[in-house]
């Protein structure tokens, strides 16, 4: 278990970290999730005493980091995958991380073969590809075999089966009674991972909450239907007081309703549907939805042309507000118009609805 107790940490007048409280279980895998700059990273260093904080407390299964003997033993982190020795083999890097943390050598071997790396030991970790610096940087978080895990965008550099595999690791480290803190800007990725969901933006906490009632509770649900015979069924829906909203290409859409009860209308009156769908919200909409007052960084699709706030897009349109997230966004109160900062970007929702 992370416990933390009003951690604060400022670094002049920026205050990047603001009075969080929350704890983090053992047994789930709780996602971290923060627009760019949230405060994420800060957070995650304090966790592991790399950062002093200006105020408040972190402690991991009831005490500070550095009361921790042999702190590898109790928790692991991936944090910048490229904090290895680059002119050390991965197994050398390895070794010398067990050896100063009292961990058999055995369990290098061990770790090395998890993450998929035994082929590649010897060779030196400057001439490994992102994806491999990962998991090398994975198989160090592992090597004490802790109770608690964080990853910080774990994901990054990974291919398709890189993913699957991290993903599905992730679950089984937490199916064991592991404490597993992860954060992602790979939205999707996220919502097939995280059991449950820390949200902080402007480095205040802004949820904790089950994925499932975050989404619920920060996004719009509702079924899209289609019919050559639209106007029939507008007056049928009218008749029994359901309210649709015409979309494009001749949708309605009806939120707080049912696609048994919809279709089982459209039964009883005969009407014929060409589409019956329930329109469940992403864990990205959600996001969007929620964070969009604190979001610091903007995007401009152009000379002249800015593109809605995530939140504002989130309302209407997913599509476009995938993009957002892209390259190309610029703080809007920077002293520099014209500078740009890149970005993690996200990937699109897996699902369609708004
Ligand atoms: N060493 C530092 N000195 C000054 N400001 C810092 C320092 N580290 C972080 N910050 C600022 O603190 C805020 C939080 O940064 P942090 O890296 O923790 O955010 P994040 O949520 O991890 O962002 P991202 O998603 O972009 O990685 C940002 O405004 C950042 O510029």
């Amino acid at each position: 278990m992370i416990e933390l107790e009003g951690l604060t940490k400022r670094f002049g007048s920026k205050v990047a970290v603001d009075q969080l409280t929350f704890q983090v279980r053992p047994g789930v895998v709780t996602g971290f999730l923060g627009p760019n700059g949230a405060g994420k990273s800060t957070t995650m260093r304090m966790m592991l005493d790399l950062d002093n904080p200006t105020s408040g407390t972190v402690r991991i299964d009831g005490k500070h980091y550095n009361e921790l003997q042999e702190p590898l033993k109790y928790i692991g982190a991936l944090l910048d995958a490229k904090s290895m020795h680059g002119g050390r083999s991965a197994y050398n890097n390895l070794l010398c991380l067990a050896q100063s943390n009292r961990i058999p050598r055995s369990r290098v071997d061990e770790v090395l073969n998890t993450v998929g790396l035994s082929a590649v030991a010897k060779k030196k970790s400057k001439g490994f590809s992102l994806g491999m610096g990962q998991r090398l940087g994975i198989a160090s978080a592992l090597l004490g075999d802790p109770e608690i895990l964080m990853f910080d965008e774990p994901v990054n550099g990974l291919d398709p089966e890189g993913i699957h595999w991290i993903r599905n690791l992730m679950k089984a480290l937490a199916a064991e009674g592991r404490t597993i803190f992860v954060s992602s800007h790979l939205m999707s990725e996220m919502a097939l991972t995280a059991d449950h969901l820390i949200v902080i933006g402007q480095g205040r906490l802004l949820a904790d909450t089950s994925m499932a009632d975050f989404i619920h509770e920060n996004s719009r649900s509702y079924v899209r239907l289609r019919s050559p015979q639209q106007e029939r069924l507008r007056d049928v829906l009218h008749q029994e007081g359901f309210t649709a909203v015409e979309a494009e290409g001749g949708v309605l859409e009806i939120d707080g309703a049912t696609t048994e009860a919809l279709g089982e209308l459209a039964a009883r009156h005969q009407v014929v549907l060409h589409e019956l769908s329930a329109q469940r919200a992403s864990l990205e909409e959600a996001f969007m939805q929620m964070t969009a007052g604190s979001v610091e960084y903007h995007a401009h699709s152009g000379p002249g042309g800015a593109l809605p706030a995530p939140g504002a897009a989130a309302a209407g349109a997913a599509g476009a507000a995938g993009a957002g997230w892209g390259e190309g966004w610029n703080k809007p109160d920077s002293a520099d118009p014209g500078s740009t900062t890149g970005t993690e970007g996200t990937t699109g929702s897996t699902n369609e609805g708004a």
